[in-house]
């Protein structure tokens, strides 16, 4: 007899899921996605501002520095930020900026003028301030986009990765950073993930996002993936979990997701006897 299927998980609204066999399949897809979503700004704004931020997602973005990508897209008008940010210098191991630069932005035109990192040479405090009014300069020459329902800044496309907590950018669970509703850019000293100082994108502008993606990779980011996603799944940890409060109020959400990080999502659908795990 066959099995019944049913989703037993529901996609939130404006959420898409991508899940992939390998990780070769999610770096075409994503850079094939974020190709279109540059276009797409390009013609609607002139301009493509992205943030990035750290984990695995750079190296999945390997193939937007290979052809047909590395000619065809439109480098100059590409703008680059970071939703968040390790308080180090920008020569340190633990840099996203040295990483990013080493490994994506070396390899494409993009125009050194046009990438926005933060400052280190200031407390993470006066970073934070000093990243948030530069973001306030380019929202008012719309170089930024403004979201039509607050005055946050709408960027056209925010990079995200999941980490085995549920945290994306430096917003971790439990943290009072998550409640911030008036800042664009905060800072952190207490990150449960060394190194403990960083700045972060507050939910407000991750939020305000045109388009937001997640990339999500590993068993270890299953249980979090499925707080995430699931709209009816419940355990004391799941309100905790930042990634679920990552919703996009006009804009879409897309998860790339590999076999891994989509494995309890997808024993949850089977409904084949698989006794999901109780937290
Ligand atoms: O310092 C951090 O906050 C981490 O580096 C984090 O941002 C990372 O993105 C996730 O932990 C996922 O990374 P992995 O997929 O490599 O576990």
């Amino acid at each position: 007899m066959e099995r019944e299927i049913v989703a037993s998980y529901e996609p939130k609204k404006n959420n898409e899921i991508r899940m992939f066999e390998s990780s070769d399949e999610m770096a075409t897809d994503l850079a094939e996605y974020i190709s279109q979503v540059s276009e797409i700004s390009i013609k609607e704004r002139g301009y493509f501002a992205i943030a990035l931020s750290g984990g695995p997602l750079i190296s999945f973005m390997r193939k937007l520095c290979e052809a047909p990508y590395n000619k065809t897209l439109d480098w100059s008008k590409w703008y680059i930020f970071w939703a968040d940010e390790r308080a180090v210098a920008k020569n340190h191991v633990d840099s996203y900026y040295k990483s990013t630069k080493e490994d994506f932005l070396s390899k494409v035109p993009i125009l050194n003028g046009h990438v926005y990192s933060i400052n280190d040479n200031v407390t993470v405090e006066d970073a934070a301030t000093d990243y948030e009014f530069v973001i306030r300069q380019l929202v008012k020459i719309r170089t930024v986009g403004v979201s039509e329902s607050n005055d946050c800044p709408k960027f056209d496309l925010i990079l995200l990765s999941i980490g085995s907590d549920g945290h994306v950018a430096s917003l971790f669970p439990n943290h009072p950073a998550l409640e911030l509703k008036d800042d664009w850019v905060t800072y952190i000293t207490d990150s449960p993930v060394p190194p403990p100082e960083r700045i972060t994108f507050t939910l407000p502008v991750i939020n305000s996002a045109s388009n937001i993606a997640v990339v999500a990779t590993g068993e270890d980011k299953a249980k979090a993936v499925y707080f995430a996603i699931s709209d009816g799944a419940e355990g004391p940890d799941a309100p905790s979990i930042p990634a679920r409060m990552v919703q996009p109020t006009d804009g879409k959400l897309v998860w790339f997701l590999d076999k891994a990080s989509a494995s309890f999502l997808e024993a949850k659908t089977k409904n084949d006897g698989y006794e999901h795990p109780k937290y």
